[in-house]
């Protein structure tokens, strides 16, 4: 017992003195595009905190109109004002979308539709990770809800604008996750069979399958779509896990910040010259190795058709 103690207090003193050579090793690839969005708009969801405010902030800095659509308000007006202060962009929104019910996803569409007349950048980025095993508004287990079906809803309803506005693209924030996850429609929801990092890994995976599928559906539209892995990022994410978040303060040295996790969702939205990449998935700022029930086109036809069935569009 003394001996795995001290071994252990040895390796986190490593990786608190090797930190910042380890960060850099880990800290992956940078957006190197050089595209300035005058006149673009583009909205990240979740964009209050975390990778999702970075990205914004990067987007702002381009000169974009910036939409950060979040839950709460307040933190997103105080989001709002950090990005405006240092970017001096003042065309940085917020709106509310709760993502966990279908009403305000609506509700948040109508608005952005009655407001907008182009979209060229949709950033599907919000996310939680291992909540307790509930329920949306709408009766869907949170995970699946929230990650997967509230983001196909989004990006269903504003489709129309995207492929007005082409060439777009729509940037589905997954993770490296997926490759635990798994699709078992008998048991989509975990009525039977319940746990709640699997409950993330599995939307994490509905995630790459929908940007497969969303990518094949848009072939000729000029609106690409891509599936993304930000890294692993000090970030929220973890706050419902009492052990996570005790991980992620040990892994913090080898850990990217939340500008490092954005490089990859901005390299998806801005690079030029990679629309023939459509509907992969990215990590690191370049193609990856996607699970191989993430390339499976059957499934992702059908989870499509299902998810669909489920949000009655
Ligand atoms: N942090 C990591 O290591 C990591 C690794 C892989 C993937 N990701 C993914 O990156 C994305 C961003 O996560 P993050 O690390 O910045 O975490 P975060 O918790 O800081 O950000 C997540 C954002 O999603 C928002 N959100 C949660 N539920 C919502 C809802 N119902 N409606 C609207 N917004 C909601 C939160 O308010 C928050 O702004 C997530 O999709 C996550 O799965 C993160």
């Amino acid at each position: 017992m003394i001996g795995i103690m001290v071994g252990l207090t040895s390796f986190v003193s490593f990786l608190y003195m090797a930190g910042p050579y380890i960060r850099k090793f880990f800290a992956g690839g940078v957006c190197t595009s050089t595209v300035q969005l005058p006149g673009k708009v583009v909205v990240v969801t979740g964009a209050n905190t975390g990778i999702g405010k970075e990205t914004a902030k990067d987007l702002a800095r381009r000169g974009a109109r910036v939409y950060i659509a979040c839950r709460n308000i307040l933190k997103g007006e105080s989001a709002a004002s950090e990005i405006r202060a240092a970017t001096k962009n003042q065309q940085v929104f917020v709106r509310k979308l709760d993502l966990s019910d279908t009403k305000s996803i609506r509700a948040f569409a109508e608005g952005f539709l009655a407001e907008e007349k182009q979209l060229h950048i949709l950033i599907n980025n919000a996310g939680v990770m291992m909540c307790p095993n509930s329920k949306t508004a709408d009766g869907f287990e949170t995970h699946l809800g929230v990650n997967h079906l509230g983001h196909f809803l989004l990006t269903h309803l504003l489709l129309e604008r995207l492929k007005e506005s082409a060439p777009s693209r729509v940037v589905n924030v997954s993770s490296v996750g997926h490759h635990l996850g798994r699709i078992f429609f008998q048991d989509l929801q975990g009525e039977k069979y319940y746990n709640r990092s699997y409950a993330y890994c599995n939307s994490k995976l509905a995630n790459v399958l929908f940007t497969r599928e969303l990518a094949y559906r848009l072939k000729g539209t000029g609106v690409t779509t891509y599936a993304v892995h930000p890294g692993l990022v000090q970030s929220e994410l973890v706050r419902h896990s009492f052990l996570m978040c005790l991980l992620w303060r040990l892994l913090t040295p080898i850990m990217k910040t939340t500008s490092q996790g954005a490089q990859t969702s901005l390299h998806c939205a801005l690079a030029e010259g990679i629309e023939s990449q459509s509907g992969r998935y990215f990590s690191d700022c370049r193609k990856a190795w996607v699970s191989p029930k993430g390339r499976n086109n059957k499934t992702a036809r059908r989870l499509w058709d299902v998810s669909c069935e489920l949000l009655g569009i």
